[in-house]
């Protein structure tokens, strides 16, 4: 299938389009491609610094209300014989707490709310007893954070802070608890604050799974373990200890950068999930504005790969129009400018040369078609077009013309004995010593086998023939030195006058007729006849009209 455009001038455009759209398209790439690889990274970084920063300022929330907590247990065991009463003033006069925590209550060494903060008559209430937080911390008289739960007071997804009261005796004597809401502003509004873009966000697990934060409320509290899909990639490394950044797909199928770290004092999990489309806006953009850009470039060089195509072009344009003249005969050959250093002048030069090859050879053509192979005379063909030409001169300048018609005597003899290759010799040396006997003016010719004619112009008077034809006729006569040894060669020719009334044909059977008049007078010589007046005189007999 021919797929390529028809001329040459579309072809370059297409080559310059071509060569212009690959190579946009390569420097693009060759830009956009590490710049790429480089912002991911950047922004990879970035999120992991971030998380960093969320992680630790989270840390220092939990680490802030422990410290208060283990601070307020460290004065209630510094006050001499403190029982259950005087509990509930001493939380009450420590104000601070009611800014750090939701709620905080005092248990007894059984478990039971000996104290709160938030509502007095809530003591006795309830008991901690069962709980695992509160029986870790008497078991290891140390403060524990426990497990997120719902509270049931605010309905909201807390934890709990624990710290024990630890008597002189070093036994746990009270253990206080303070309550925590996660979605507290100040809790979590920091780092909130801080999301990477609009579709940015956090999440934070804590390490058996159970979803502390999530943008969607509808997943908190929930074990990512448990919910229905199962776990993502990114999640169940990071709960298996992964931190740093990756490129992962959401529970939402979207792509986004993932980074993730661990809290120091919780063990939870926090990860900031970034959208790809919006982490890379600015290089989508940046993409776009290159197609744009590498559009508008193909489009540019296609338009100037054509439009100096055709500059380019042109003079190849006039070349083959001043060919098609030259074919068409309406021009000259100088009309192919090959002056030119370009390839278009070696192009011209070419076709000159061609057609100075093809004139020479037309003209070595028409030689030949006009001369005879064997002796380098006129043929017959040349005779008949020059004897007609010489006699419409002879008309034109009232002057006479004669024709003499010469045949070799015995030719036919010296072909059988001595051969045909001497019999050329014989021919060519004939011919020799007929132009060497005659005026330049005067045309000979050789007509067929060993006849040969003369035409003589500007004869003004039949005196003139006898001298002319008795030196022809001696000329013949000194022997012919051929391979075969000298030869005794003769002729006898048969003359015809012409004042100018006789046509060509007529001219020439009158010369025939003298020939044969003068070879049956016994060869080597000649006879004569006029043209003209036999004409006139034989009309009677019209046999020669003219
Ligand atoms: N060597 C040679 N012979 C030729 C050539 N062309 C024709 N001939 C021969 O020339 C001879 C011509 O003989 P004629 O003119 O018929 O007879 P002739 O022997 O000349 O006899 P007359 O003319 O009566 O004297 C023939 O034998 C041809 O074969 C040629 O080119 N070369």
């Amino acid at each position: 299938m021919h797929i390529l455009p028809r001329t040459l001038k579309a072809r370059i455009a297409l080559l310059v389009s071509v060569l212009a759209l690959a190579s946009a398209l390569l420097a693009s790439l060759a830009v956009l491609y590490p710049m790429e690889r480089q912002m991911r990274a950047l922004v990879g970084e970035q999120q992991v610094a971030l998380l960093a920063s969320a992680a630790a300022a989270l840390d220092q929330q939990v680490s802030d209300r422990r410290v208060l907590l283990r601070a307020i247990a460290e004065d209630a065991a510094r006050v001499p014989g403190l029982r259950s009463a005087g509990l509930q003033p001493l939380l009450e006069q420590h104000a601070v707490l009611r800014d750090e925590f939701d709620n905080v209550v005092v248990f007894d060494r059984a478990g039971s709310v000996i104290a709160n903060l938030a509502n007095r008559r809530g003591v006795g209430d309830t008991t901690a007893a069962n709980t695992r937080t509160f029986r870790e911390t008497v078991d290891t008289r140390e403060g524990v954070i426990s497990p997120p739960f719902r509270s049931p007071l605010s309905g909201k997804p807390s934890i709990v802070l624990t710290e024990p009261v630890i008597g002189a005796n070093g036994d746990v004597m009270f253990v206080l608890g303070g309550a925590l809401s996660l979605v507290n502003a100040r809790f979590m509004g920091q780092f909130l604050a801080a999301r990477p873009g609009p579709s940015a966000y956090f999440y934070l697990i804590d390490q058996r799974g159970t979803i502390i934060y999530h943008p969607d409320a509808s997943r908190v509290l929930h074990n990512v373990w448990r919910e229905p899909g199962g776990v993502t990639e990114v999640t169940r490394r990071a709960l298996s200890g992964f931190e740093g950044w990756t490129e992962g797909v959401t529970k939402e199928g979207r792509s986004a950068l993932i980074a993730a770290t661990h809290l120091r004092r919780t063990g939870w999990t926090l990860t900031v999930v970034y959208p790809v489309a919006e982490a890379f806006a600015p290089l989508r953009q940046g993409e776009s504005a290159a197609r744009m850009s590498t559009a508008a470039v193909t489009l540019l060089a296609t338009a100037a790969g054509f439009y100096l195509a055709s500059v380019f072009l042109r003079p190849l344009g006039r070349l083959h129009r001043r060919v098609d003249m030259l074919v068409a005969g309406t021009a000259d050959i100088d009309v192919l400018d090959s002056v030119r250093s370009d390839e278009v002048g070696s192009l011209s030069r070419a076709f000159f040369a061609l057609s100075q090859q093809r004139r020479e050879a037309e003209h070595r053509l028409a030689l030949l078609s006009r001369t005879d192979t064997l002796t380098g005379l006129h043929n017959r063909r040349m005779f008949e077009a020059e004897l007609p030409a010489a006699l419409a001169r002879a008309r034109r300048s009232h002057t006479g013309l004669v024709l003499a018609f010469l045949d070799v005597d015995h030719f036919k003899r010296i072909n059988d004995t001595f051969g045909h290759a001497t019999g050329d010799q014989v021919l060519c040396e004939f011919a020799r010593r007929l132009l060497g006997s005659v005026r330049e003016v005067d045309t000979i010719a050789r007509l067929a086998g060993d006849e040969f004619v003369i035409i003589f112009e500007n004869i003004d008077s039949e005196s003139r023939v006898a001298p002319m034809m008795e030196k022809l006729l001696d000329t013949i006569r000194e022997p012919f030195v051929c391979g075969a040894g000298p030869l005794a060669v003769t002729t006898t020719v048969g003359v015809a006058f012409s004042a100018g009334k006789i046509s060509a044909d007529n001219l020439l059977k009158v010369a025939d007729e003298a020939l044969y008049g003068a070879k049956a007078a016994g060869r080597d010589t000649w006879a004569f006849r006029d043209g003209d007046i036999r004409c006139q005189v034989s009309s009677v007999e019209a046999v020669l009209p003219v």
